[in-house]
C-alpha cells in the first residue's frame, strides 16, 4: 500500500508544474486526503446504517464485507491527494475525470472488481479537488465555500458527460428522473449542506457522541434523498419504504429517542430482508463528515 502511495503522490508531484500555476503548501494535499480517507473510515464504521456493509455485518450485499471497505479506502488515500492538487492546481473536469478513472482502477485492483466506492470516488474527489482550490485561494474552507466551487468549477463539466448509458445511476434517471450523483454534486451538494451537516449537529447536541450523531445524519440523509442504488434494486416502491422508515425513525426523536439504537437496528434489519442498500446516503454521509472535519481545521 506504501508503495502505491509513494508513487502516485510522485506523479502528483510531476504534475503540478503543468498546470503552470501555484501549487498547495508541502503537505497540504495530503492532509485533505486523509481527511477523506478518514471520513470513509467514520461512514465504514458507524452502526447501524440500515443495508450498508459496517464492522458487524455486510447488510444487503454478499460480494463485499469490511475489509473490501478497508483495503479500498487504503487504496484511494493518494488519490483523494492527487485530486486535491489537482484543484489547487486549476485542474478542469477532464483532468478531475481522468484522476478519478485512475482511483476506480485502482479500488477495483483491490477489492476483486467489487464497487465499494464509485460515488465516493466522485463526490469527496470533488470536494478535495475544491479543497485544494480554497488552500491556494486562502479562502477558508467552509462547507458552503467548498461546495459552491465544485457547482462553479465544475458543474456544467460534470453535467456535459461523458455520461455511462449503461451505469444503474442512468437507468434510474432514465426511469424515474433522479438525478443521482452527478445532479447532486452539480448543484453544489444541497443534500450534505442542508440535510447532513444540520443534522450531525443535531445529533451532537441531542447525544453528546459522535456516532449517534453521524446515525442521526444518515437517517436525514436517507429521509430526504432520491438514492439510485435505492432505486436499482428497489425500484420507487423501494425508494418510498425506505425513506418513509427513516422519517419515522426522525420523527419518534432520532438519537434522541432512549430506544433509538433498537429501533435503527430493526431498520436494519428490514432494509436486508428486502435487499435495499442506501449506498448513495453512505456517500453523503462520508461527505458530511469531511465538511465538518474540514470547517473545524479553518
Ligand atoms: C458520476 C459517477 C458517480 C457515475 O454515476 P452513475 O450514476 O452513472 O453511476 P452509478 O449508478 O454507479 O452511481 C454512482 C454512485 O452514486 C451514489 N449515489 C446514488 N444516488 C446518489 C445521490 N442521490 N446523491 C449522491 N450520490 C448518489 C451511489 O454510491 C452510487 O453507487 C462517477 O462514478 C463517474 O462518472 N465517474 C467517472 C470518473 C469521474 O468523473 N470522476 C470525477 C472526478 S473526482
Ligand atoms: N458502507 C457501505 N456499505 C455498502 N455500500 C456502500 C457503503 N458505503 C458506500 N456504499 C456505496 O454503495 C454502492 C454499492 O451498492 P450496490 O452494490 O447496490 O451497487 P452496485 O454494485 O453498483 O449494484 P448491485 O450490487 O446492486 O448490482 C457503492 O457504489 C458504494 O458507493
Amino acid at each position: 500500500m506504501r508503495t502505491t502511495s509513494l508513487r502516485v503522490t510522485e506523479g502528483l508531484a510531476k504534475r503540478a508544474p503543468a498546470h503552470g500555476r501555484a501549487s498547495l503548501a508541502p503537505g497540504d494535499a495530503e492532509r485533505i486526503g486523509q481527511i477523506a480517507s478518514d471520513a470513509l473510515l467514520a461512514e465504514l464504521e458507524t452502526w447501524p446504517k440500515p443495508g450498508l456493509v459496517s464492522p458487524f455485518d455486510n447488510g444487503s450485499h454478499d460480494d463485499m464485507d469490511y475489509g473490501t471497505f478497508l483495503r479500498s479506502i487504503d487504496v484511494l488515500r493518494p488519490y483523494y491527494a492527487q485530486l486535491a492538487a489537482a484543484g489547487g492546481a486549476g485542474a478542469d473536469m477532464d483532468e478531475l475525470r481522468r484522476i478519478g478513472g485512475l482511483a476506480e482502477d485502482a479500488m477495483l485492483a483491490v477489492t476483486g472488481g467489487v464497487n465499494t466506492h464509485r460515488g465516493a470516488i466522485f463526490a469527496l474527489g470533488l470536494l478535495c479537488a475544491a479543497a485544494g482550490v480554497a488552500r491556494v485561494e486562502r479562502s477558508g474552507l467552509s462547507a458552503g465555500r467548498l461546495a459552491r466551487t465544485v457547482a462553479e468549477r465544475w458543474g456544467r463539466g460534470i453535467m456535459r458527460g461523458p455520461i455511462n448509458l449503461t451505469s444503474h445511476g442512468s437507468d434510474a434517471l432514465r426511469r424515474f428522473g433522479a438525478g443521482g450523483a452527478r445532479a447532486e454534486a452539480a448543484n453544489g451538494f444541497p443534500h450534505a449542506l442542508r440535510i447532513g451537516l444540520p443534522a450531525l449537529r443535531a445529533g451532537r447536541a441531542l447525544t453528546g457522541e459522535e456516532e449517534p450523531a453521524r446515525v442521526h445524519a444518515f437517517f436525514a440523509l436517507l429521509a430526504a434523498m432520491d438514492d439510485t442504488n435505492l432505486l436499482h434494486r428497489g425500484g420507487m416502491e423501494g425508494l418510498r419504504v425506505a425513506r418513509r422508515a427513516a422519517s419515522d425513525f426522525l420523527l419518534a426523536g432520532g438519537v434522541g429517542a432512549a430506544d433509538w439504537l433498537s429501533r435503527a437496528t430493526a431498520v436494519h434489519r428490514r432494509f436486508v430482508a428486502r435487499r435495499l442498500s442506501p449506498g448513495g446516503s453512505a456517500d453523503l454521509l462520508a461527505a458530511t463528515i469531511f465538511l465538518d472535519r474540514l470547517e473545524k481545521r479553518r
